[in-house]
């Protein structure tokens, strides 16, 4: 089994590969549609990637490359919490306070964005394509004077110390990751026990009807379907115009989701059924 994952290695991401498939060698990628791609031509037969986060909601690039991209499904999710850590080069670790700029993937800044706010005032953040990415860069300029932020993982993996522990602003700190394959199929096998099942649509809804979106959510809450997540994307056709995707607590059944999808479908709206999959909790 080949599976990619958005790395290079001590990423969350990565993290989150070994607590689901321990033993399995798995491929990184720098980014997340080099993820998807890798799929896609056949190089991987999964990815794991993103989608997202407690603190900071979704991560778009792995929906809207869904959606518009490539149209794979969903056949697993795990959550895993996130704990972010402020590292430096161990040269540089007596004078980190002085630290020029600041490195991780967009989402770890965001989730600091407090501790950035009132510890690094005035020192510019930049975003890279993933926390290790940070890491690695900081590990090979020790002659900048770089902070990454960052798992532990990735400070052991690219020899930094740890200046500043638990940086992120909140408690609760999780992020979903999803498997993402070209067939429906079932994920394979794991050593973890599931905590549940979720079935995620793409709703585009019918142009200029009134009252639309409270036809569609009434869809789902006469039949009991509970929703643990509905998000508005932008179709990319114009201004005002979105699809929604929506996460059902359940598996695909017989009866219920599809008879929720077919009532979607007569009020005039287009659904896909991005896929039925268990959830896992790292
Ligand atoms: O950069 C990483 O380590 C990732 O795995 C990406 C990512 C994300 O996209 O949200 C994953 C978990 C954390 O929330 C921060 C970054």
């Amino acid at each position: 089994m080949k599976i990619g994952f958005l790395g290079p290695r001590a990423t969350f991401t990565d993290l989150a590969v070994r607590h689901l498939f321990p033993s399995v060698e798995a491929t990184p990628f720098m980014t997340i549609p080099e993820c998807i791609d890798a799929v896609e031509d056949g190089t991987c037969d999964f990815a794991l990637v993103p989608i997202e986060n407690a603190l900071e909601g979704s991560v778009n690039i792995t929906l809207d490359y869904l959606i518009h991209e490539a149209p794979q499904y969903i056949i697993g999710e795990a959550t895993a919490p996130i704990q972010q850590h402020l590292m430096v080069h161990p040269e540089n670790e007596q004078q980190w306070k002085q630290t020029e700029l600041v490195l991780s993937h967009s989402h770890a800044l965001a989730q600091c964005h407090k501790f950035l706010h009132r510890e690094m005032k005035g020192i510019v953040s930049e975003r890279m394509t993933s926390t290790a990415a940070a890491a690695q860069y900081v590990n090979e300029h020790p002659e900048k004077n770089l902070a990454a932020i960052a798992n532990s993982l990735a400070a052991e993996e690219y020899g930094l110390s740890i200046v500043q522990a638990d940086i992120h602003d909140y408690d609760h700190n999780h992020t979903r990751f999803v498997v993402l394959s070209k067939e429906k199929q079932a994920l394979p096998q794991t050593t973890l026990a599931s905590n549940g099942f979720k079935t995620t649509l793409v709703v585009t809804l019918p142009s200029d009807r009134t009252g639309a979106l409270h036809q569609v959510l009434s869809a789902f809450s006469w039949r009991n379907l509970n929703l643990s997540k509905i998000e508005s994307r932008p179709t990319k056709t114009g201004l005002g115009n979105y699809f929604f995707i929506i996460d059902i607590e359940q598996q695909m059944d017989d009866v219920l989701i599809p008879g929720a999808i077919a009532e979607l479908e007569a009020l005039g709206c287009s659904v896909k059924v991005l896929g039925s999959y268990p959830s896992f909790r790292l």
